[in-house]
């Protein structure tokens, strides 16, 4: 009934099968804020970093629908771990699978392989949603780029060793568009000019970090500079094709996040007795349940369609669908907060009590709503899309508009 080949049923228990040892370290990840450095380990160990890296690199050449599957389970049991999935097959590396050069293609998926999640460096503190308004300035010197500016709210800052970093670039003195630079920190230390400035503390997925990255005169050789088909001038849309496959696997997170709670909820619910007999039999909480498991199938349909939008293959042969991912996030991500929520209520107190999971959920939850464009500015993009009109959301946007 769902679609899947043997071999994504396959790798689906084979997720599952590691979604043990994740639930089993999950609480103590959060306790800690820690970096789960030991699943990360058995995640590469198990082919699941760097899946979708194409086989001519090392990788499965698993298409998004094969990641997405890997990245329901393993978030089901510890988020970070799911949002570690989700980085290592999409995102970053989707965009230099599919517009790297043979040696920056060999660089990250090397590095992936071998257990990093790489990191994208997009938000300023003045350019959140705005994200075209960075201000963080490339300026050509010679052979090389040179990078000043400050990042924030950047995933695995301090423990990823590929960065993608998006800037404006200059060169002459003239602006070319938005770009992005490739930047490896560890191994032989960090390049002079990155620096983690601090780490942010969170809400949830405590055992990730959030952190601020300031660049001061970082230089990138030119050889580092990822270059889409149109060149600067086209660099922000190419680079924001590939990131919509990131947002389907954020999506994914969330669903993920949404699931193990309620798969938490139904046990609970059949098992705690109250006026001598299952509280699920309370027509209060099983449509609450039925409600839950609703949201949670369209959730899944929705992001399905979006990975399989991207078409089978190769990994590097398309992203998907910017209307398709954008739709997905923001069911999945909507519905990850009702869903934890609920789970909780169906716990009572011992939902509330940091004993249980319930709360951890909770918070992990939270955040698919403002990362990866927030709940409100996808719905603006979906709108776009099915409107087929630009709706600027400048003051003066719909004035230029008229104007041209
Ligand atoms: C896109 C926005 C930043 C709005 O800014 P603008 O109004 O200035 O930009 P546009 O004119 O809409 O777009 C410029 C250019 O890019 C193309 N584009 C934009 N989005 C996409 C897309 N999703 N797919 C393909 N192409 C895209 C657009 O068509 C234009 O191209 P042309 O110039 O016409 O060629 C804003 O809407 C936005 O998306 N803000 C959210 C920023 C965001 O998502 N940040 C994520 C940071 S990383 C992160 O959070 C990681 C967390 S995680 O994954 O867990
Ligand atoms: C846990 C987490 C991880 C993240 N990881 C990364 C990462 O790895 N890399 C990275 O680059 N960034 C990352 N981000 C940053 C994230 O992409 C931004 O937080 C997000 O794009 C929103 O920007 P902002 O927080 O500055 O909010 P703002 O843009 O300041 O928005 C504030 C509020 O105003 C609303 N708003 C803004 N503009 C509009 C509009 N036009 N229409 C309607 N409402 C609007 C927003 O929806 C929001 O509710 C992460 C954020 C979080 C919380």
């Amino acid at each position: 009934m769902d679609g899947l080949t043997p071999e994504q049923a396959r790798l689906r228990d084979r997720a599952r099968e590691l979604a043990r040892e994740a639930a089993a370290q999950a609480a103590e990840t959060d306790r800690t804020e820690r970096y789960p450095w030991p699943m990360v380990r058995r995640m590469t160990e198990a082919g699941l970093m760097g899946l979708t890296i194409p086989k001519a690199f090392g990788g499965a050449g698993s298409s998004y629908l094969d990641a997405v599957l890997v990245i329901e389970e393993l978030a089901k049991a510890c988020a970070v771990c799911g949002r570690i999935a989700v980085e290592a097959n999409m995102g970053a590396i989707g965009a230099v699978m599919a517009y790297g050069s043979p040696a920056q293609q060999r660089l990250a998926a090397g590095l992936v392989l071998a257990g990093d999640k790489p990191a994208i460096c997009i938000t300023e503190p003045e350019a959140g949603s705005a994200a075209t308004e960075m201000t963080t300035r490339a300026v050509r010197r010679g052979d090389a780029w040179v990078i000043d500016g400050v990042k924030h709210w950047i995933t695995g800052g301090g423990v990823s060793r590929l960065h993608l970093v998006f800037a404006r670039a200059f060169e002459d003195g003239v602006d070319l568009g938005i770009g992005g630079f490739l930047v490896v920190r560890g191994g032989e230390g960090d390049p002079a000019g990155l620096v983690i400035h601090r780490r942010i503390p969170s809400m949830g997925l405590k055992g990730m970090p959030e952190a601020e990255i300031h660049f001061r005169g970082l230089e990138v050789p030119d050889s580092m500079v990822l270059r889409p088909p149109g060149g600067f001038a086209r660099g922000f849309g190419r680079l924001m094709e590939a990131y919509n496959g990131q947002r389907v696997g954020a999506a994914t997170a969330a669903l993920g996040i949404a699931a193990g709670a309620f798969d938490r909820a139904m046990d609970y619910a059949q098992a705690r007795r109250q006026f001598g007999r299952p509280i699920a039999e309370f027509q209060g909480l099983a449509w609450m349940l039925a409600d839950m498991s609703i949201r949670l199938e369209a959730s899944r349909a929705l992001i399905w369609r979006a990975a399989r939008s991207a078409g089978p293959g190769d990994g590097a042969d398309g992203f998907p669908d910017r209307l398709a991912a954008a739709q997905a996030k923001v069911l999945a991500a909507d519905t990850a907060i009702e869903v934890t929520n609920q789970a909780l209520q169906v716990w009572g107190a011992a939902g509330y009590s940091r004993d249980n999971p319930m709360e951890r959920f909770v918070r992990d939850a939270r955040m698919f709503a403002i990362a990866g464009g927030t709940a409100q500015v996808l719905r603006t993009q979906v709108a776009e899309r099915i409107l087929g009109r630009k709706l600027p959301q400048t003051r003066d946007g719909f004035l230029r508009q008229a104007a041209e």
